[in-house]
């Protein structure tokens, strides 16, 4: 639990998507009320707005990588918390009109990184059709079955590539299933509120943040990793984006296992606040699979107490 109160949860919509599975995975979403929206940019900016307590959305999958929407949008505008992370396996169908068969398929249609996992199967089956890219695997479903659930006109493609419980519950038949190239393939979402109470530090734990450079030099990213590295820091994910300001400024996005209250991470937290323009603190969180973060005994919470000990009593 986050101890967050939660009256009403935002999620990448339609009903359907994995974000929404991803969502049931949450006590949260037991009592409050659960609103679908068309991206990840308009649940976030209703999140900032006030309109909803929470919003879940796809932040990283095991074979595609980072999301940038979600990376971009968490990085920029006013700050936001992750609270929690939830992980999803992902396997597709390849859903149609009832009917349908194999070579009337001209266009297919479905979420990027949906049609990243099922590259080898598409190659393999139906090289020659065009893609359709939609908001979300459900929108693509949906929006092929029409009628008062349609988000979009979708007679432009034949199939969708979505979850197999979406093109059951909107009438579609299932050409083929489980389609995706890797079979172990996950995804990463997040549950994301405006900043306030942070959830307390579990020993299993991630901490995100974004890190802007103030000058480009030589050896500048190893300047920043030195920070995690003299701590014991594991990072779990790190990607460069760009600023958006001109070509070649980009920031650092990043995991890493520990906890604000940490003392090693929040000394290498304070180191990069020196060498850094901006470090934008996205949060501490338990992590999904309950892991506990291994640390050795030169950077354990009690080794950092007895040097800040040793250092105190060399005033004496
Ligand atoms: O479109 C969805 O269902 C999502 O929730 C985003 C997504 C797309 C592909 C893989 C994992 C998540």
């Amino acid at each position: 639990m986050t101890g967050l109160i939660v009256h009403r949860i935002g999620f990448l919509g339609p009903r359907g998507t994995f974000s929404e599975v991803a969502l049931r995975q949450r006590p949260e979403a037991e009592q409050a009320q659960v609103l679908p929206y068309t991206s990840v940019d308009t649940a976030l900016a209703a999140l900032r707005a006030g309109e909803i307590d929470a919003a879940v959305v796809p932040i990283e999958n095991s074979v595609e990588g980072g999301v940038p929407a979600t990376l971009d949008s968490l990085a920029h505008g006013e700050p936001l918390r992750v609270v929690a992370e939830m992980i999803v396996p992902i396997t597709f169908v390849l859903a149609v009109r009832p009917g349908t068969r194999a070579q009337d398929i001209g266009a297919i249609s479905t979420h990027p990184h949906a049609w990243a996992q099922v590259r080898g199967f598409i190659a393999a089956n139906y090289s020659a059709c065009r893609y359709v890219p939609a908001t979300s695997t459900a929108a693509s479903a949906v929006d092929l079955a029409g009628g008062a659930h349609a988000w979009h006109d979708a007679t432009a493609y034949q199939a969708a590539i979505c979850h197999e419980m979406v093109a059951r519950d909107h009438g579609l038949e299932v050409l083929a299933d489980d389609i995706g190239d890797n079979k172990d393939a996950v995804t990463r979402f997040v549950l994301v509120a405006r900043p306030g109470r942070m959830p307390a530090a579990t020993g299993a734990d991630k901490t995100s943040v974004v890190l802007f450079q103030k000058i480009d030099y030589p050896g500048g990213l190893l300047g920043l990793l030195e920070q995690f590295a003299v701590r014991g820091i594991n990072l779990s994910r790190l990607e460069s984006r760009p600023t958006g300001e001109s070509l070649g400024q980009y920031c650092f996005s990043l995991d890493l296992d520990g906890h604000l209250h940490d003392a090693r991470v929040a000394e290498a937290l304070k180191g990069l606040h020196r060498v850094c323009a901006q470090v934008r603190f996205l949060g501490s969180y338990p992590r999904a699979d309950g892991a506990p973060v291994a640390v050795s005994p030169a950077h354990s919470g009690r080794s950092y107490e007895e040097a800040e000990a040793w250092l105190a009593a060399l005033e004496e």
